[in-house]
């Protein structure tokens, strides 16, 4: 290691999430194979690659979805890899809700609330209306305002466009108290004014959390990203600035393709 390599590392802060030697197969298929990466506290951290590449297995081992065959994960220096699921996300990991687990005959702000009350149902009167119990209204509108929904709050969320769900779905990861989001395609499924509305909302939350975003706009990831890593059957073959991505010849070749 050179002066200059040692001295740039020293000055690294410790990483916020470490994902050390990760690896899952399904019966013969390695979907991920010694994958290693850091994500720094306050970093957004693209992660892009080929269709099937293992990005979305890759955030379930992450979330605590599914378990690693070995490998290590560690949240704040801490080992998270055997916790499950809802200990990470209570430990301030939080993947991106799906819309799928949204109550769409429920206002926005009640699906929010009633998050917060799952997350921690021992801090709240399980016996009061979720709608009701201003403590989890507050945490519920500041994350709504987070996201540019505080005027929706009162709309069903069977009344919200496709666009608007996406940022609800972020809204309750960010209601969870949550230091850590797993961002897995939010901007799948918008317009072109929903996706650049979801941008803004990302760039906004830049630099306030980690963030591990999978996205497939390069436009958009390399608009956002601080260091981007590209997968290429489940394992790592570059990390580095979105300008470095864009003239490293051998992501040229497997993922970006030649202009
Ligand atoms: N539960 C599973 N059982 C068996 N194979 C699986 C399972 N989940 C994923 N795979 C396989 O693992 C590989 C990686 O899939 P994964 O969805 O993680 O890729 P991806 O990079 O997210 O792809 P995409 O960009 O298309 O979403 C694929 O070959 C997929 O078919």
């Amino acid at each position: 290691m050179t002066d200059s390599t040692r001295a740039a590392k020293a000055a690294q802060p410790a990483p916020k999430l470490e994902i050390r030697d990760l690896c899952k197969s399904f019966g013969a298929l390695k979907a991920t194979q010694g994958a290693s990466l850091s994500i720094l506290p306050g970093e957004l951290h693209a992660l892009i690659g080929p269709n099937g590449a293992g990005k979305t297995t890759l955030i379930s081992q992450l979330s605590g979805e599914i378990l690693p065959d070995s490998g290590q994960v560690l949240l704040d220096g801490h080992d998270i890899t055997r916790l499950p699921a809802f200990k990470r996300a209570a430990a301030g990991l939080a993947r991106s809700f799906q819309i799928s687990q949204l109550y769409p005959e429920f206002t926005v702000e009640d699906n929010v609330a009633m998050a917060v009350q799952a997350h921690a149902p021992q801090r709240y009167n399980l016996w009061r209306s979720a709608r009701r119990d201003p403590q989890l209204r507050e945490p519920a509108r500041a994350a709504l305002a987070r996201v540019g929904l505080q005027d929706r709050a009162a709309v069903r969320v069977s009344d919200l466009a496709h666009g608007e769900k996406r940022q609800l779905e972020l809204a309750i990861a960010l209601s969870l108290n949550a230091s850590v989001l797993l961002l897995d395609e939010p901007m799948a499924g918008l317009g072109a004014e929903e996706s650049l509305r979801m941008k803004d909302i990302l760039m906004d939350l830049k630099g306030r959390y980690a963030m591990l975003l999978v996205e497939h706009d390069m436009d958009i990831v390399f608009a956002l990203a601080d260091r981007v890593t590209v997968l290429v059957y489940g394992k790592p073959i570059f990390t580095g600035t979105p300008a470095q991505v864009r003239e490293h010849e051998e992501v040229r070749d497997a993922y970006l393709g030649r202009e």
